[in-house]
């Protein structure tokens, strides 16, 4: 989710909505043909009817080719189609004149609901992305922070796999906002979030944990290969350069990172404790630098 901007969250939400509008009213439809016997749609009698259907639609076009890849978009495809190809049964019934059968009724009950439980559970994880979102950052919020962490951690404790803590906050923030203006500041911190974001892989969560302090958590990852990542992630903040009014030559910001494992060894909260120790290590020993809780 964190690869989505929150036009892209808010626009597939929109367009989800109307998804199952459309296909409440085929719905309707379909039920109207199977009481009445009457002639069915021509498109829904074909053998890709699930291409046609409003819904089909939008599936296929470019407007849903960003969320292509989501497991749970998948899978509405998936139920979607089953269902399509079911209702064909009934209908090609209606077109013979012949009673349907109950076992093929109750199979496209299942594959509707099946269908809607798939529409309601994609809508779900985007609305609550959206939700637990910071809008100026689009990191996510401290909301879930815990949950997650707690998943992450009994996943290490199984011997599944190793995870690492980033803490990062930028140096000298409190300077630019005075020097520069509010809205200047506002720009380093989106600027640095994509930046950082870049940087990560789409399983790693990067979380504001205060106004100008982040928090990532980088599953599968020891806290070697999560100390090379901050370093990537240090000398690509520092590399950005702001043009703003007074800083003719061009502003750079660094930020100061501590790096701490998520063991079976200390509790969630002492290991984002430790890794906030190490990034005050780093400031005090002079800032834009990476620090491993040891
Ligand atoms: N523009 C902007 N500033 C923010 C936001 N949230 C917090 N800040 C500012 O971030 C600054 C943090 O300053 P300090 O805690 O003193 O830290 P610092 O200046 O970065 O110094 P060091 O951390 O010691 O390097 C304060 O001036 C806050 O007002 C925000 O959303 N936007």
């Amino acid at each position: 989710m964190d690869s989505f901007t929150n036009q892209q969250l808010q626009l597939i939400i929109t367009q989800l909505d109307q998804a199952i509008q459309n296909h409440d009213c085929w719905y309707k439809n379909l039920l109207r043909v199977l009481v009445a016997h009457l002639s069915p749609e021509e498109t829904d009698l074909m053998p890709d009817a699930h291409r046609r259907c409003l819904f089909g639609q939008w599936y296929d076009s470019s407007q849903a080719e960003f969320i292509k890849e989501h497991p749970a978009f998948i899978s509405l495809g998936t139920s979607h189609e089953k269902m399509h190809h079911s209702a064909r049964v009934l209908l090609q019934r209606i077109t013979e004149n012949t009673p349907i059968a109950v076992s093929d009724w109750d199979q496209f009950s299942n594959h509707l609901e099946s269908m809607r439980f798939a529409f309601q559970t994609l809508r779900h994880e985007f609305a609550d992305a959206v939700q637990n979102r910071d809008p100026l950052t689009e990191a996510q919020t401290r909301t879930n922070l815990l949950t997650n962490l707690s998943q992450q951690q009994a996943l290490v404790e199984r011997g599944r796999q190793s995870c690492a803590l980033v803490m990062l906050d930028l140096d000298h923030f409190k300077h630019i906002n005075d020097e520069y203006g509010h809205a200047a500041g506002d720009e380093v911190l989106v600027s640095t979030v994509q930046c950082i974001k870049s940087a990560l892989r789409p399983y790693d969560q990067i979380y504001r944990y205060g106004g100008e302090e982040f928090i990532i958590c980088m599953p599968d990852t020891t806290v070697e290969q999560a100390r090379q990542a901050a370093e990537r992630m240090r000398s690509a903040v520092e590399a950005q350069c702001f043009q703003f009014a007074g800083s003719d030559a061009g502003l750079n910001v660094t930020a100061s990172f501590g790096v701490s494992a998520l063991s079976s060894s200390f509790s969630v909260e002492e290991t984002m404790d430790r890794a906030d120790q190490a990034m005050y290590k780093a400031k005090s020993a002079g800032r834009n630098r990476v620090v491993v809780d040891d």
